[in-house]
């Protein structure tokens, strides 16, 4: 693992990006700066069709943001701080590819907000969840309270926030926070074999599927409707689109081509 506290490796199209902060991967400023680079060049780079965000290490995904930052924060110092962080993890949500979020431990804070921004989270058995800023006298700053009463319902992301108690892998999936667990040393793997299913299909059906969606949660649903189907109609455009039916008839595996 080099010296960078956010390492970034390409497994043929699909990108894995490692954040490491020993010891619990908390959000610091370096640690910022880094994630930033990466994920520009994430967005300028083409023929991605998934990117993998993990943590290194046994016990956290990441702890959060770094506490050891909060008493130099006042309002003109703690708008920018959050919203920084904030403006990154909309990047990481609207990157043209899906995101997996492979939660190798702990997500609390900082930490679940960032998994919040990813598109699907795979976790291992051993991780907790929380979002625990109450308990420091202040509130989820980087997209918990926008993210998390969209994701699960708006009752058990009040509970969450108000109590600021974290909750094991197995309630995580029951509430539908996390959308599979797995044993802690499978999290990675099988977050790269769902990366490579995805990067099976179309690559232009999945970012369209994956804006459609997004903007969809925007809008009411006639004008959803609306965008699908326009998003529908650009990819009917496509050489993807003909090269889907003919694989179909010909019974063999599409060679999509991204265009
Ligand atoms: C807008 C966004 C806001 C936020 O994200 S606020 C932060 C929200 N996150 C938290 O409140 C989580 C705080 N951390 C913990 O609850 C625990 O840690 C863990 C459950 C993650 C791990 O517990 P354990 O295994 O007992 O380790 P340990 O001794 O608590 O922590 C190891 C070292 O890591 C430092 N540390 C932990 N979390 C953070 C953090 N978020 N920012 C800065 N440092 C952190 C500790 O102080 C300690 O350090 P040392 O070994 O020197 O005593």
């Amino acid at each position: 693992m080099s010296e960078n506290k956010v390492d970034l490796l390409f497994e043929n199209e699909i990108a894995i990006v490692t954040l490491n902060n020993p010891p619990v991967n908390a959000l610091d400023k370096v640690l910022i700066d880094e994630l930033d680079k990466v994920v520009k060049e994430l967005k300028m780079k083409e023929g991605l069709r998934a990117v993998i965000i993990t943590g290194a290490g046994e016990k956290a995904f990441v702890a959060g943001a770094d506490i050891s930052q909060f008493p130099n924060l006042n309002r003109e110092l703690g708008i920018p701080f959050v919203r920084k962080q904030q403006m990154l993890f909309q990047e990481i949500s609207d990157l043209y590819c899906p995101v997996i979020c492979a939660l190798n431990g702990h997500a609390l804070g900082g930490g679940l907000e960032l998994a919040l921004a990813c598109d699907i989270r795979i976790a291992s058995v051993k991780a907790k969840f929380g979002v625990p800023e109450v308990s420091l006298g202040i509130i989820p700053g980087l997209g918990g309270t926008q993210r998390l009463p969209r994701l699960i319902t708006v009752g058990y992301a009040k509970k969450m926030i108000f109590s600021g108690e974290a909750i094991d892998a197995q309630e995580a999936y029951r509430i539908g926070l996390v959308e599979k667990i797995v044993e802690h040393e499978h999290v990675l793997k099988e977050a790269l074999k769902l990366a490579e299913v995805i990067s099976k299909k179309g690559p232009l059906g999945v970012a369209k599927a994956k804006v459609t969606i997004n903007k969809g949660l925007e809008l009411n649903v006639c004008e959803g409707l609306l965008l699908e189907a326009n998003n529908f109609g650009d990819l009917c455009e496509t050489n993807d689109k003909n090269e889907g039916a003919v694989a179909f008839f010909e019974k063999r595996a599409p060679e999509f081509k991204g265009n």
